[in-house]
């Protein structure tokens, strides 16, 4: 256990990895993902387009949707989780690349701050949308480095806010 995780209270602060479904995540976004998707044939049948997946949201001055590609490093369960973070502006989806799974922490807002987080661990191939000014955790791959399709606002102002937990949370399975 490490010096951090050695001071962590034990109870209350432990926030267990749950299953990723469309249900649960509903009221933190949408999952991106094959199954349960409205799909249908295109190109004479040689393509399936599941379509429709998720809802993309752009706000502010000079919004603008950006598709990027992100390779990030893996994180060990059990994490300490010190903050949350939320885009006031837009939308942020990750679609995993590779088959590793990833975690994602969301919360609710309660009054402006992030109130009892919750984590989810995606099946292979799911990916999320988080909805705009959804807190969550930042992009947390597991078992390996990973990349990622990643379509969120681009533009002016301020897309980025941050909250540091007083007493961070232990996320274990
Ligand atoms: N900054 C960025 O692209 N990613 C973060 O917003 C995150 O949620 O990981
Ligand atoms: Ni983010």
């Amino acid at each position: 256990m490490s010096e951090i995780e050695a001071k962590l209270p034990e109870s209350g602060t432990t926030l267990p990895v749950r299953s990723l479904t469309r249900a649960a995540f509903a009221p933190f976004g949408d999952v991106i993902a094959m199954d349960e998707a409205k799909s249908f044939p295109i190109n004479g049948g040689k393509c399936t387009r599941h379509h429709d997946l998720a809802s993309v949201e752009t706000a502010g001055p000079d919004a603008r949707v950006l598709i990027s590609l992100l390779r990030g490093e893996p994180y060990e369960l059990p994490l300490t989780l010190t903050m949350v973070e939320r885009h006031p502006l837009g939308s942020q989806a990750f679609v995993p690349l590779t088959r590793n799974t990833f975690l994602v922490v969301v919360a609710p807002d309660e009054g402006g701050r992030p109130g009892r987080p919750i984590a989810f661990e995606t099946a292979p191939g799911q990916g999320v949308n988080i909805a705009r000014n959804v807190w969550h955790g930042i992009l947390t791959p597991l078992h390996g480095v990973s990349d990622f399709v990643v379509i969120d606002r681009g533009g002016e102002g301020c897309n980025l806010e941050e909250h540091f937990f007083d007493t961070p949370y232990r996320v274990a399975r």
